[in-house]
């Protein structure tokens, strides 16, 4: 998978959150997009997903020599976010079965998740009584397994204990060969071992003092 953005910008309403934003992601590599809270991360995580459109600018996608529109990106994307929905009245057992109808999973069944996911005892719990870092280690492990060639992560280690940010990196290392990974993120330890580092923050606008003639 490789995204090639050129002079993008994104603005909701009159407001320019980024502007001039050329970049090249490609296969193989993971990125860590980074910012201070309010940069724009997730908002550029929207775009690269084609959840929302840009405002100027162009983003393409190919797949080896293929050009992707963006309406078909989702097919190969697998994203874990804070603002992501579960699917709250089904049981574990029966979130994996759903999510496994459209996306399969990468060397593992349906049955060995939970146990991959440590939430074996929860297996018929409601995804509704999860605890948050149960939530967050589902969105992850969701995602990190799905078999696509495009996985987006927005503040991974959201939620999750020690323990389970040890989890999140070991799982991530078994699950990022031959994949494009970008990692939206402000805590080291979620993106230290990214190949790239790209800065928000360089892209941001302001907009030009205007000038008012009748004051001299
Ligand atoms: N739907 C929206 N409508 C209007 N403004 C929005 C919308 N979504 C985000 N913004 C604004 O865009 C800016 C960037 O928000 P974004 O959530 O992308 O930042 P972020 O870097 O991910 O922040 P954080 O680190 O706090 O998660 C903020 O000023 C935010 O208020």
């Amino acid at each position: 998978m490789q995204i090639k953005l050129t002079s993008v910008g994104k603005r909701y309403n009159y407001e320019w959150i980024f502007r001039n934003l050329s970049y090249e992601f490609v296969s193989g590599k993971a990125y860590a997009i980074l910012g201070h809270n309010g940069s724009g991360k997730s908002t550029l995580i929207s775009l690269l997903s084609g959840f929302q459109l840009h405002s100027e600018g162009d983003i393409s996608y190919s797949l080896g020599s293929r050009q992707l529109v963006v309406e078909q990106v989702y097919r190969h994307l697998s994203i874990a976010a804070p603002y992501q929905d579960l699917l709250e009245e089904l049981t574990l057992e029966e979130m994996i079965q759903f999510h496994t109808r459209f996306k399969s999973l990468r060397n593992i069944t349906a049955q060995q998740l939970p146990d991959i996911l440590q939430l074996q005892k929860a297996k018929h719990k409601l995804v509704r009584d999860f605890s948050s870092g149960m939530r967050q280690r589902l969105k992850l492990g969701l995602a990190l397994y799905s078999d696509t060639p495009f996985l987006l992560l927005d503040e991974p280690t959201t939620n999750l204990d020690q323990d389970g940010v040890a989890w999140y990196l070991e799982h991530l290392h078994q699950n990022r060969k031959d994949r494009l990974v970008i990692i939206g993120s402000n805590v080291p330890h979620e993106y230290s071992f990214c190949d790239e580092q790209l800065s928000i923050n360089q892209f941001h606008y302001t907009a030009p003092a205007r000038k008012n003639s009748l004051i001299q």
